[in-house]
């Protein structure tokens, strides 16, 4: 049964949130009382479309429904979860509260995306406090998993769990703290980087796009991938942590950071930080930015996902979660099911020839697994090499178009493994790809027969296909066109 959400403030963080649980196939409702608050959530909405599918390398959900509503009380109406982003002001925070749990159903998570208050205070005048919880998300909503989970002793177990659950299925990572403090970890953490950065600035040190190169260029990567204490762990070389921090640990005595003090954020002041962050990235729209933002973080995050790390590490998890049940051999068997990664476009605005070879290849390896040629089987030094391969580029698609591999096995006898791959968006045929595969021993690197368990499967493959209507194209070469003089 499709789940709903709703969302009650539907600025840059709950528009986040509307993306995330739309495109993991939740209906959701939006409570907002700006008047652009439907443009602004279906901009948020366009950049999510474009990228978030494209982390996942099987069939996401099919979209859920959105509308927006005058109303709190028809907005929470039979909703699951209910998630709160209006602005940073606990008196506000409180009277929303108040409203909607007048309404909505004694069950429901009551998430609230504050950067900062403690559950405690947001639960202060609650009718059911035991309903609410922090789940701080992190911008772009849409792309980044992970979400602080602060309760208290008012939230029960159950409902934790229900939260813990419900985040996971969104594809995020609920990393549920062990005490609430203001502004959780994360802000308290981003808070000290910003105040040290205010200051270099002040002191006219560093300007904004020094300092962003200064994070850019060096640690900011390292951060990505293993954070701060793994990254120092490596510093301290073979003998690790206790020699780093026997190494630097005195620094923390020298006068190297101004933490706890703020400056004064005077009009002059602001006016230097915003001139320079003019100068440094005016020349884009904050559209344009966020779509720059969104290219990286996909990039980044799908190479993290080859190296089965961090981020890159969830999204596997993920992806599994998702895996179809088995195919039905009276039909092509569906290999591939995903949507058009960022990455995949090129300087044509369309996805590069290079990528259908690689979609084509992983409707393969997704075939191979389905007739027992999987991961054990390869460590045990049998497989597959493609021999020949024939691709037809029919028609064009762009980053975000969710596409469709429908195999047919042709010939699966002795070595020779003889596929048929139609790639689809909707009902458009958009390319189609013919590989001949042979088996061989990675030992020897030589043809040999396959297994007896993968020769019967496929061989039971090819027959059920040989059923099937013949797809326009099996078997074609290129023809040679005459040139005329
Ligand atoms: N912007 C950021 O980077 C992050 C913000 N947050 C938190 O998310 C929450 C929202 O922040 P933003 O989205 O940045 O603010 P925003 O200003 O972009 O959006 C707030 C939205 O709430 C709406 N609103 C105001 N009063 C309302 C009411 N009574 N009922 C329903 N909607 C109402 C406004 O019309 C606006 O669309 C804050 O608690 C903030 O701390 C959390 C993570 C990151
Ligand atoms: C600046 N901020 C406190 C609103 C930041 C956050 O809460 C999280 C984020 O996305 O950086």
């Amino acid at each position: 049964m499709t789940k709903r959400a709703t969302i009650v403030g539907g600025g840059v963080i709950g528009g986040g949130w509307a993306a995330r649980f739309l495109l993991m196939g939740w209906d959701v409702r939006v409570f907002d009382p700006d008047p652009e608050a439907e443009r602004k959530i279906g901009e948020v909405l366009d950049n999510a479309r474009r990228s978030l599918p494209g982390l996942s390398d099987v069939a996401m959900p099919a979209e859920g429904k959105l509308s927006f509503h005058e109303t709190i009380s028809e907005a929470v109406a039979g909703s699951d979860w209910i998630q709160e982003s209006v602005p940073e002001r606990l008196d506000l925070k409180r009277k929303v509260y108040q409203t909607l749990q007048e309404h909505c159903s004694p069950d429901a998570v009551i998430g609230s995306s504050t950067s900062g208050f403690k559950p405690s205070e947001l639960q202060g005048c609650a009718t059911r406090p035991a309903q609410i919880v922090v789940t701080h998300p992190f911008n772009p909503v849409y792309l980044l998993p992970l979400i602080e989970l602060v309760t208290t002793e008012k939230n029960d177990a159950a409902l934790i769990e229900r939260a813990k659950d419900i985040i996971t299925s969104l594809g995020m990572f609920p990393l549920h703290l062990k005490k609430e403090i203001d502004a959780h970890i994360a802000d308290r953490f981003l808070e000290a980087v910003w105040r040290e950065a205010l200051w270099l600035i002040k002191d006219g040190i560093a300007t904004t796009e020094e300092i962003d190169n200064a994070i850019r260029y060096g640690f900011g990567l390292r951060w990505g991938q293993m954070g701060l204490f793994e990254t120092y762990r490596v510093a301290g070389g073979e003998a690790g942590m206790k020699h780093f921090i026997a190494q630097f640990g005195p620094c923390l005595e020298w006068p190297w950071t101004k933490l706890m003090d703020v400056p004064e954020l005077t009009d002059e002041l602001v006016d230097m930080i915003a001139d320079q962050s003019d100068a440094q990235s005016g020349a884009y729209t904050i559209r344009e930015l966020e779509r720059i933002r969104d290219n990286n973080l996909v990039a980044m995050m799908r190479a993290l996902k080859t190296q089965d790390w961090g981020a890159g590490a969830l999204l596997r998890v993920q992806d599994k979660r998702m895996m179809p049940a088995e195919p039905d051999l009276l039909k092509p068997i569906v290999t591939v099911s995903r949507a058009v990664p960022l990455d995949w476009t090129d300087y044509n605005g369309h996805m590069n020839e290079a990528r259908y070879v690689q979609a084509f290849g992983d409707g393969t390896d997704k075939f191979m697994e389905f007739v027992g040629c999987d991961e054990d089987y390869i460590a045990n030094g049998g497989s597959y090499f493609t021999a020949e391969t024939h691709i037809r580029y029919i028609d064009e698609l762009n980053a975000g178009a969710r596409i469709r591999v429908e195999t047919i096995c042709v010939l699966g006898e002795g070595k020779k493994m003889h596929l048929f791959h139609q790639m689809f968006e909707g009902d458009r045929l958009v390319a189609t790809g013919e590989m001949m595969l042979i088996h061989v021993s990675l030992k020897t690197r030589r043809a040999s027969n396959p297994a007896p368990h993968i020769e019967e499967k496929l061989a039971k493959v090819a027959a059920a296909h040989a059923a099937l209507p013949r797809p326009e194209g099996i078997g074609r070469a290129i023809g040679v066109i005459g040139v005329k003089a």
